[in-house]
């Protein structure tokens, strides 16, 4: 049996907040705001995964309400999404995501992020796919006041 599911996420861009994309420490003047480490990209993944599952979304199972999560790594977010995912009895068949972002430019660190990503979901690197666009300097993510993700996920019976 296959399953898929898509997520999309937004986050904010201001000044004296890390830019963590995918687990990745992007060097940039301006940083992703949230209650977590605000890493819109696993945020994504995390709700694709969920989608699959039938399990709602990242919100549901960690509250930006609740202290525990604040400033969390959300690296450590979707492996407890995972968990979820395996414990249903499904591996990734393959995920494709795209980071909308007028800058920083991600292309030096896509193959850091894409294998980071691999090892997040105990799969290889080719079963991962990441992608950059611009906007073309249109709306909120062109003017730079913030950036966005989206994702799809097919996952496979073990
Ligand atoms: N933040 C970004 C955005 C895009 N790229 C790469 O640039 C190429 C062209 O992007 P378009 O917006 O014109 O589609 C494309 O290959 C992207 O991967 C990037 O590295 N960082
Ligand atoms: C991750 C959580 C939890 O810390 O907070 P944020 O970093 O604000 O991120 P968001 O994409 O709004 O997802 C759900 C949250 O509950």
């Amino acid at each position: 049996m296959f399953r898929i599911g898509q997520g999309f996420d937004v986050h904010r861009l201001v000044a004296d907040r890390p830019c963590i994309i995918g687990g990745i420490d992007i060097p940039y003047q301006y940083g992703l705001l949230g209650h977590s480490d605000a890493d819109v990209l696993l945020h994504t993944i995390a709700d694709a995964c969920l989608g699959a599952i039938g399990e709602g979304d990242i919100g549901n199972h960690f509250p930006d309400t609740d202290p525990a999560f604040k400033d969390a790594d959300s690296q450590q977010l979707l492996q407890e999404v995972w968990k979820l995912v395996e414990q249903k009895g499904f591996v990734l068949g393959n995920l494709d995501c795209t980071v909308i972002a007028q800058a920083p430019k991600l292309a030096p660190y896509i193959g850091a992020i894409r294998d980071n990503i691999a090892r997040l979901l105990k799969c290889e690197s080719d079963q991962v796919n990441v992608k950059a666009t611009t906007t073309e300097k249109l709306g909120f993510t062109g003017r730079g006041e913030g950036i966005a993700a989206q994702a799809i996920v097919l996952l496979t019976e073990k």
